[in-house]
């Protein structure tokens, strides 16, 4: 779908939900159309002893074969695809029952393959060593500098040759910020846009008070919160992701953070004191002085309880991937709470699909 496209279904679904907001004043920034996406995963289709990547199109359905020619990835994925296709149709004993692959890569050259399984897998036996071989023969291509870590998953069991994350760094603002993204966590697709996000919050976000943060993932946006902010407090409900958070706060140097695994709705239930949770125990709510909420939800949006809640603070910055469950939640803000619709921003996060990302920044009308 065409930039322009989007443009006008989003300022659209904007006369419809907020028609208050003049839609010109929507800020667009745009990137790469192809070679974008840092992370990508695939079926397998086995065919006469070979396996063959693909994915669905979109539109009809229909399987869409992809072995190095998924225009929409970076280089190194592709890249990835035929060795891992070489290597599984020449071992296909060991890749007879693989049903996906998946693969995470980072601008700084390093990558995450991830094998997954409909059959259980020998911990000490031939698919560790099949592992390592993948990892030796992806290596030997010479197609970055960077690591390249073998995971193979099937139910209930894992072998991990290298690292489960890897290493990305931004730089905004003159800061640079180096993140851990770890297997199995949320991390933004598009590394240049997340960038321009990251530089947007960080222009937006100054305050001189405390920031909350929820769906704070691996701390993609909390690293920049952080440096805006006075103290920040951010919340998650994945475990792993809430551990690489500490992981991240530490190799940036960042004292200022406190981070708590909780749902959302349920620290809607804690701020309101409706009972106390133990995963919350090492922080004094009551210390913290917010003034600006940041969210980044699912696609499903912010639930009435949550825009309750995060409507009692002054700014609200609102990053969204769905501009279906955005619009409705900013009506909501704007006529139940009171707060201005101060600037909107599209980010086409995702080049060559219907999808777009978005942030809103909301103050409280005095
Ligand atoms: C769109 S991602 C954003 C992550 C992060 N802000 C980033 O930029 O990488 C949404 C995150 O919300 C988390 N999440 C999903 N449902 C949640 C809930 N009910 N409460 C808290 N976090 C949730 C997911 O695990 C995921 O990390």
């Amino acid at each position: 779908m065409l930039l322009e496209n989007k443009i006008l279904a989003f300022k659209n679904l904007i006369q419809e939900f907020i028609p208050q907001y003049n839609p010109e004043k929507l800020d667009v920034f745009s990137g790469k159309q192809s070679g974008y996406r840092m992370r990508a995963e695939f079926a397998i289709y086995h065919d006469n002893n070979k396996v063959r990547h693909y994915t669905h199109d979109a539109q009809t359905k229909e399987r869409v074969f992809c072995n190095g020619e998924f225009a929409i990835a970076t280089p190194l994925i592709n890249q990835l695809m035929v060795a891992v296709e070489e290597f599984c149709n020449n071992n296909y004993t060991f890749s007879y029952k693989l049903f996906q692959v998946e693969y995470m890569t980072t601008t700084t050259g390093h990558a995450i393959v991830s094998l997954l399984f409909h059959r259980p897998l020998e911990q000490e036996g031939s698919d560790l060593e099949k592992a390592k071989e993948l990892q030796n023969f992806l290596l030997s291509k010479n197609f970055t500098e960077g690591e390249i870590n073998v995971i193979l998953r099937a139910r209930k069991s894992k072998i991990l040759v290298g690292k489960n994350y890897i290493q990305e760094k931004f730089s905004v603002l003159g800061n640079d910020i180096y993140l851990y993204q770890a297997e199995n966590s949320f991390a933004q697709p598009n590394a240049e846009i997340n960038q321009l996000m990251l530089e947007y919050v960080a222009k937006n976000s100054h305050s001189d008070k405390d920031i909350l943060e929820l769906y704070c993932g691996v701390g993609n946006f909390t690293m920049v919160l952080a440096k805006t902010g006075r103290r920040v407090l951010a919340t998650e409900v994945n475990k792993q992701a809430v551990d690489f958070v500490s992981k991240n706060l530490a190799q940036n140097h960042i004292e200022n953070v406190q981070v708590g695994r909780i749902s959302a709705e349920e620290f809607v239930q804690a701020m309101q004191k409706v009972r106390p949770f133990r995963r919350l125990e090492h922080i004094d709510l009551d210390s913290y002085d917010f003034e600006t909420v940041f969210v980044d939800p699912p696609r499903s949006g912010l639930d009435n309880a949550s825009c309750d809640m995060i409507s009692k603070y002054e700014q609200i910055i609102y990053v969204s991937c769905n501009p279906h469950t955005l619009m409705p939640n900013l009506q909501y803000l704007s006529q139940k709470h009171g707060y201005n619709i101060e600037h909107l921003a599209l980010f086409d996060q995702f080049p060559q699909t219907p999808h777009v990302e978005s942030v809103a920044l909301l103050r409280k009308s005095k």
